[in-house]
């Protein structure tokens, strides 16, 4: 374990830089490894979720490689080419890494055994195992696990798979990617509907890298994608655009840290995950984009933010898929905020690398803050302002192995008293190795202004 007090300091101004977009890396890893000929990727977030990724593509047959220059080199085996990993593919904590590379697996005559972290084993995989077991994959779960739906798991894949008709009974990109990714060795047309849209990065990729993808919308807003299998994939050059749920920490922490003026550059602005700026915008915040422009077939501005006085709302739970990873950042503003922040519709987020309710709501209230707990939500009440109390001497928040436990409450300390104890800092290295160093630039004041 890895503690921490994170205590209030001077205005954050400035310009920062956040990594690479961590779903778009993991893809870009994959897709890749799939493609014929060389994938060049700049801007790689490197990450442990993403170097998991990298290994398991790596431990089937890939070449993937890091140049001095940071971009990161592929050299994939072709869509049907994946070899038979020699070992277990040790996922570590990353349910993106998990899934999506079992939907991978599901149509190769291969034999796959996927291992995790203590988080991840908890994490449900039937989400997955259905959809591929209907595509022909199988499923065995090792002596020892805890039920069959949870790692660490075997699984065979089929050649050839079957294609399917497969609606999303939960709104996950996770999900809908490891159907799709099934299908690209899946003779004819394997057919996802997503009743309620998610981030769309692996049906923009899979375009990107030559795979015949069509997106249909209906008036209801249902997307059906219909992809094309026994694809051919082309490596190609990616750039990948800043991660705006990495940009969300530094976002919050420059609205509530009186003084804040600080510029954010290139961040991901992908409007099937760009909820949280609106939200925040709602309550008053003042977040504004400059220079917008694309960036590897993505939409991204420099986000301008400034200390602001929040105010607390009713969050629309239409917009929980386009923000589903920042609430817990979320809720630390809604703690800051004047009057009643109220969140409905988060049941997906007690699935998560940790039960994000259950665990904000603890982490919270030792910080001080007024918190009530619903089945599908939070209900805070902010301060209006006044800096939280802080966790008491001795006592120390628990973060459980999640990365975004960790920096919301290290961003809660910013604006708190006595600060804020997390129990652990090592998970950060999942999704933002760089986070402390880029905290303590701003406190120094070494942040290029
Ligand atoms: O597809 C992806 O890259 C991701 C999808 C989301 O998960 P779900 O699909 O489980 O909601 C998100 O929470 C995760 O951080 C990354
Ligand atoms: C949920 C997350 O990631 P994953 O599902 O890939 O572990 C996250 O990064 O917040």
């Amino acid at each position: 374990m890895r503690p921490r007090r994170f205590r209030a300091m001077g205005p954050l101004t400035g310009r920062i830089r956040v990594p690479g977009d961590k779903s778009i890396s993991h893809r870009s890893i994959m897709l890749g490894a799939l493609a014929l000929g060389e994938t060049r990727v700049s801007g790689l977030l490197e990450g442990e979720d993403v170097l998991s990724t990298a290994g398991a593509m790596r431990a089937m047959g890939a070449s993937v490689v890091r140049e001095d220059n940071g971009d990161w080199v592929i050299h994939g085996v072709g869509v049907g080419g994946l070899l038979q990993p020699q070992a277990a593919l040790d996922m570590g904590n990353s349910g993106t890494s998990t899934r999506l590379l079992m939907g991978l697996v599901a149509s190769h005559a291969i034999t796959a055994t996927f291992v995790g972290d203590a988080s991840l084993s908890k994490r449900p995989m039937g989400r997955v195992i259905e959809p591929l077991s209907l595509m022909g994959a199988e499923f065995t779960p090792s002596p020892g696990a805890n039920g069959s739906q949870t790692l660490p798991l075997m699984m065979r894949g089929a050649a050839p798979a079957v294609p399917i008709t497969y609606r999303l009974p939960v709104a996950s990109a996770q999900v809908k990617s490891a159907v799709l990714l099934a299908g690209l060795n899946t003779p004819g047309i394997t057919t996802v509907i997503e009743p309620i849209p998610t981030r769309d990065h692996s049906e923009r990729m899979l375009k990107g890298f030559g795979a015949r993808l069509e997106v249909e919308r209906e008036a209801d807003g249902t997307r059906i994608i219909r992809l094309h299998g026994e694809a051919e994939l082309t490596g190609r050059r990616i750039t990948v655009p800043g991660d705006p749920s990495s940009a969300a920490f530094f976002v919050v922490a420059a609205l509530i840290v009186p003084g804040s003026d600080l510029v954010i550059e290139n961040v991901g602005l992908n409007p099937t995950r760009a909820a949280l700026f609106d939200v925040l915008r709602a309550m008053g915040g003042h977040i504004e984009e400059l220079d917008r422009r694309e960036v590897g077939g993505e939409p991204v501005a420099d986000l301008h933010v400034r200390h602001s006085a929040l105010t607390g709302i009713a969050v629309d739970p239409a917009v929980v898929p386009s923000m589903v990873d920042e609430f817990p950042i979320l809720f630390v503003a809604a703690a800051l905020a004047k009057g009643r922040t109220v969140t409905t519709g988060l049941e997906e987020l007690r699935v998560k690398e940790s039960d994000r309710l259950a665990v904000m709501h603890a982490a919270l209230e030792l910080a001080g803050a007024r918190v009530t707990e619903t089945e599908d939500g939070l209900m805070i009440d902010g301060t209006g302002g006044e800096p939280l109390p802080g966790t008491p001497e001795g006592a120390a928040i628990a973060t459980h192995l999640d990365h975004r436990i960790a920096m919301s409450l290290a961003v809660a300390g910013l604006a708190s008293k006595g600060g804020v104890e997390v129990d652990d800092t090592r998970p950060i290295a999942t999704s933002f190795p760089v986070f402390e160093s880029l905290l303590d630039g701003l406190a120094s004041g070494t942040a290029r202004a």
